[in-house]
């Protein structure tokens, strides 16, 4: 006969729908209880959707029969009550932002804190009351890039205050451990990470919360959805194809999660040259249109290669706050206001259910199985490219 240890060796098979972890690892088994072949598994699961009490169920009963046990299942789900205005029923341990807005991209480097640092701050010069929370906790570098690296954290009882830079207030893991200190965290440490960021900082109220997350889609991303309801899902990427494929497990994921795509950021599509100011396309240009088609959303923005963008970024002076008359200073205001017009549209009356994910059975919120693209990525430059835009050439012609 089999026990409770056996019985939750068992359940370590079952995945929960949508995600590629099992409800064991996410810690959604509360108790179970046997007497003789007959068992009783209580699941704490933070979905108010059906068709995850019916796949779960199926799924449970079929397992632990495999070993002879006869299950019933026990549903502890979240309520639904409706709150106020920004927030939305269910989970929301952050009700004093109206608009949270997730940055992602489908793999790193290719310049998702850039993007979001310089959203931010545009979105603050727009009028925006702006924060941006850094929850890559593998490579947090955004106090380096709002020129915040050493500043000490005020904590106030059990809470910090944010810090301030630029109007806009900010939050990392970075600011909170030590200088260059790797963190190698997985699975709930990560959960619990993203959400005392959240719960723990005295955040004030804002009009909308940057959160640059570390990249791919896994937990962070997870935990985040099912911890506040996310307004806006914003993917960065590098036109290269290579990349653009990483970027659909992105968008997919968004999909999954029910977050509303607020568009994409074509970081690095192409080379400004510091000396005739002309651009060069060289990772290719304009990739991200037939994205943006297929998910049914828009580009945001089209931002060159500068090093002005870097060096910004190393020297905390963000680019579109000390440089506003550039080319990618005006394109990052216009894709801030792309944002702000966004999240503004979306209606706040969504219910718990429409930020859990509640993916058909069996598929991973994290696969790729969304449809091929509509039309092949063109060459030519993206439709978002503004008219400022220096005329796209082969090179440059400087040596
Ligand atoms: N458009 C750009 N022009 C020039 N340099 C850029 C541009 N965008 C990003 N960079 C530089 O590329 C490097 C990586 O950018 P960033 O840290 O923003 O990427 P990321 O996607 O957040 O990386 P990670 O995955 O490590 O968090 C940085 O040095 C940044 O200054």
């Amino acid at each position: 006969m089999a026990n409770i240890e056996d019985i939750k060796k068992e359940l370590e098979k079952v995945k929960y729908p949508g995600f590629a972890k099992s409800i064991v690892e996410f810690g959604f088994v509360k108790d179970v209880k046997v007497e003789g072949s007959n068992c009783l598994v209580t699941l704490d699961i933070t979905s108010t959707a059906a068709d995850v009490e019916t796949q779960l169920t199926k799924e449970v009963t079929a397992c632990l029969s495999a070993i002879g046990m006869n299950a019933t299942l026990n549903f502890n789900k979240p309520q639904a009550p409706k709150q106020s205005s920004n927030t939305v029923s269910g989970t929301n341990i952050a009700p004093q932002i109206k608009k949270i807005v997730m940055v992602s991209s489908g793999k790193g480097g290719v310049g998702k804190s850039t993007t979001t640092v310089n959203l931010a701050v545009a979105a603050a010069m727009q009028g925006k009351k702006v924060g941006i929370l850094d929850a890559d906790i593998y490579g947090p570098n955004i106090p380096r890039m709002m020129g915040l690296n050493g500043k000490e954290v005020e904590v106030i009882g059990d809470k910090a205050k944010p810090l301030n830079a630029y109007g806009v207030d900010v939050m990392s893991m970075g600011v909170l451990m030590e200088e260059g200190q790797a963190v190698i965290w997985r699975g709930s440490m990560i959960m619990k990470a993203i959400q005392q960021l959240l719960r723990d900082i005295l955040w004030e109220n804002l009009d909308i919360l940057f959160i640059d997350m570390p990249p791919g889609t896994g937990d962070a991303q997870l935990t985040l959805a099912q911890s506040v309801p996310v307004a806006a899902g914003i993917n960065v990427t590098t036109p290269q194809h290579v990349a653009l494929d990483d970027s659909r497990r992105s968008l997919d994921m968004f999909e999954k999660l029910h977050i509303p795509v607020a568009g994409v950021v074509e970081n690095m599509s192409g080379f400004i040259c510091p000396s005739c100011n002309t651009e060069s396309d060289i990772f290719g240009m304009g990739t991200c249109d037939a994205l943006a088609d297929q998910y049914n959303t828009q580009v945001l923005g089209s931002l060159p290669i500068e090093p002005a963008i870097r060096e910004g970024g190393d020297a905390g002076k963000p680019i579109v706050y000390f440089a506003p008359e550039s080319v990618s200073a005006k394109r990052y205001m216009e894709a801030a206001a792309k944002v702000i017009a966004f999240v503004d549209a979306i209606d706040d009356d969504r219910t718990n259910e429409d930020i859990q994910p509640t993916t058909p059975p069996g598929v991973s919120a994290c696969s790729t199985t969304a449809a091929a693209p509509k039309a092949e990525a063109s060459s030519g430059c993206c439709s978002s490219t503004p008219k400022d835009a220096a005329p796209k050439q082969g090179g440059c012609g400087c040596n």
